[in-house]
């Protein structure tokens, strides 16, 4: 019996030369509308899906392989005696191939200028329910959905080694690729209807790279990318490929510096700052951030708000950095930087704007953890002086800046600042006070008219180690039982406590 295979694919590149060679191996094809007029032109003998179907493709082209002959022909069981007379009965004949790729409904989706109309008819129908039932009867019948896939096939016909295994694999490629194409349906449906935890959730993610290794060399790992995800557009213009703490540190330094309005910096270590400062220009916030620790920034991972300059990028190059991620390069800073072989260089035009509502994700135990982003800082309503000392200007400002970097930090989070400026950082201590006294331990500097920032509440040692250390004003969230108790015993050492109403914990 000769071998049929039907071919119905929207992105034609290489189709000619893939059916060329097929016919060249004995097969003959069958084609939908404009693929058949694609290789008819070529001059190959192509039967026209009409003509085995014997019904007009309709509704526009909604409608052009959706048939029992064209299923049937495809899911019908080779060593299935009753299948076998059904299908000779009603006159169908098996297929043995299917090479198809969707209606582009990503591509539409993700171009602002398409109407709903147009993004509603890229739905692939046909498409993926002749790749399923392929799929599933993958015994009998080759699914190609992948132009990749064209050449490795053909070659493996020609020496006669597709076997069930290989087959198999293209049909795990193709439910993947049917499920992937449907995620995006749905999670556009549920955008557009404002379903934020819809019954099922549905997302998907395309392969992208191998990196060299997990957090540590003795794990494997990959990065997969979401199709319909924006928000941190990164371009690589130096430097090795990243790794895959890179990117966890990318994440918060990038996380962190977006929080600010002025010309910021971020320094980040194992995915915690070890500095951050704002400035007049990027230069005066680079130097505050790398200021907070000289030590600890190096190998570090910077974010910057703006542009980089050259004075920024000469003093970004006295000392061993291992990424820097900014909304752009000035030509004169690109030329220094660049020099550095192991500097890897991020274009990320979000890192100068603030972060957008939405989701975070987060796989757990056997599921996924989903929550709000924490967008918030606080809510002017609800912010209270509780003290009797008055806040001076420079610390209410401080305590703003202390407060957004605070957030940032995996709890319990303690962090001393002072003119826009990072002095220590206490992070993921399992003790507040513990917190406190690290970043107090690391400050090192002159404390004197330094602020503290907690992101959750605290007790009366909090305030008797700010008391030891000569500090007056702290921000916190406020809502513990011993609040009163922490009020009173800061009013008697002439510390103000500003409460925010708002907690920001991180783990
Ligand atoms: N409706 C159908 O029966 C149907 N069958 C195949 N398609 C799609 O039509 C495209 C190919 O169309 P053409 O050969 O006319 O350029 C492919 O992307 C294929 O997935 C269909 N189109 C959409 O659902």
């Amino acid at each position: 019996m000769v071998k049929r295979a039907l071919i119905s694919v929207y992105d034609k590149t290489q189709i000619i030369d893939f059916s060329k060679r097929l016919i060249g191996l004995g097969w003959e094809i069958i084609s939908t509308g404009g693929t058949e007029r694609l290789l008819k032109e070529s001059n190959l003998d192509v039967i026209s899906i009409d003509e085995v179907t014997e019904f007009p493709e309709i509704l526009g082209g909604r409608v052009k392989t959706l048939h029992p002959k064209i299923h049937g022909g495809i899911l019908n069981r080779r060593d299935n005696e009753n299948d076998q007379e059904e299908i000779a009965g009603l006159n169908i004949e098996s297929i043995d191939m299917v090479v198809n790729n969707l209606y582009p409904f990503e591509k539409t989706v993700l171009n602002p200028e398409a109407s709903r109309q147009e993004i509603i008819e890229n739905i692939d129908i046909g498409g993926p329910s002749m790749i399923r039932a392929a799929a599933k009867n993958y015994k009998d019948v080759i699914i190609i959905t992948d132009i990749a896939d064209y050449d490795r096939v053909l070659n493996s016909l020609e020496d006669n080694s597709l076997d069930e295994n290989k087959r198999k694999k293209l049909a795990a490629k193709a439910f993947g690729l049917t499920a992937f194409y449907d995620s995006m349906i749905s999670e556009y449906f549920n955008k557009e209807l404002q379903v934020e935890y819809p019954e099922y959730l549905i997302k998907g993610y395309r392969y992208e790279e191998e990196l060299r290794y997990g957090e540590n060399p003795h794990q494997k790992a990959v990065f997969y990318s979401h199709p319909l995800e924006n928000q941190y557009q990164m371009q690589q213009l130096h430097g090795k490929p990243l790794s895959y703490n890179n990117y966890n540190d990318i994440k918060a330094a990038v996380d962190l510096v977006r929080e600010f309005d002025k010309p910021a910096a971020v320094a980040v270590k194992h995915a915690n700052p070890c500095g951050a400062a704002v400035g007049n220009n990027i230069f005066e916030a680079y130097s505050k951030a790398y200021e907070t620790d000289e030590i600890s920034i190096f190998g570090g991972i910077v974010a910057l708000n703006r542009e980089v300059d050259e004075k920024t990028a000469q003093k970004m190059n006295e000392i061993f950095l291992e990424i820097i991620v900014a909304p752009g390069f000035s030509e004169q800073a690109s030329a220094l930087l660049t020099q550095k072989k192991n500097l890897r260089l991020i274009e990320m035009p979000q890192t100068a704007e603030k972060i957008k509502d939405g989701n975070s994700l987060r796989q757990s135990l056997d599921g996924m953890l989903i929550q709000e982003k924490d967008n918030q800082t606080y809510n002017e309503n609800q912010l209270e002086l509780k003290t009797k000392r008055r806040i001076t200007d420079q610390e209410r400002k401080d305590l703003d800046f202390a407060w957004s970097v605070a957030k940032h930090i995996n709890s319990n989070g303690i962090v001393v600042a002072k003119d826009g400026a990072t002095l220590g950082l206490g992070h993921g201590e399992v003790r507040r006070v513990w917190a406190l006294e690290q970043a107090l331990e690391r400050a090192e500097k002159d404390l004197q008219g330094a602020v503290i920032a907690s992101d959750g509440f605290f007790f009366e040692d909090t305030i008797a180690t700010m008391h030891e250390y000569g500090l007056q004003a702290i921000i916190q969230p406020g809502g513990s039982v011993q609040d009163q108790k922490v009020i009173d015993s800061a009013d008697k050492k002439d510390i103000s406590v500003l409460f925010t109403g708002m907690r920001h914990f991180k783990h």
